[in-house]
């Protein structure tokens, strides 16, 4: 069976805040926090799905910036791949989440994030250092 690619948007605002998103399913994943994103549909560029995912779930314009890292792992069959995005557009909502978090320096950690997103939450704090 070929692996799975998700991918996922690191949404970054004025002040370095971050956008996190807390997953509404499945039951083993629900209420823990998340970047938004998905499945690339067959045929789909990834930066094409990672637009897609963002208007879909938060309703807004992103432009897709840097990426972050490779090959992210997450379940057996499944990788997820990374972009810091910036809003062009109005505010996100949650659309397909139980709630929208903007976290700032300081505050990247105060939700459970998903075991992956952990990590890329660390991977990013650094790279917004450096800028
Ligand atoms: N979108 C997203 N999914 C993540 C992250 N971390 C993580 O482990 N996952 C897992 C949860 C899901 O099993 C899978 C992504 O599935 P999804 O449900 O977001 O994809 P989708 O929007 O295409 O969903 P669907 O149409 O198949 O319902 O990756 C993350 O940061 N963002």
């Amino acid at each position: 069976m070929s692996t799975v690619v998700v991918v996922a948007a690191v949404i970054v605002g004025p002040g370095g805040r971050v956008l996190a998103a807390q997953r509404a399913e499945p039951p083993a994943l629900a209420g823990g926090w998340e970047f938004p994103g998905g499945k690339v549909d067959p045929g789909e560029g990834e930066e094409e799905a990672l637009v897609r995912e963002c208007r879909e779930e938060l309703g807004v314009e992103v432009v897709v910036g840097e990426r972050v890292g490779g090959d992210w792992p997450l379940s057996e069959g499944y990788l997820m791949r990374v972009w810091l995005c910036s809003l062009a557009s109005e505010m996100p909502e949650a659309r397909e989440h139980l709630a929208l978090r903007w976290l700032g320096p300081g505050e990247y950690y105060e939700v459970d994030w998903l075991g992956a997103d952990l990590t890329i939450m660390k991977t990013v704090e650094n790279l917004l250092q450096l800028d």
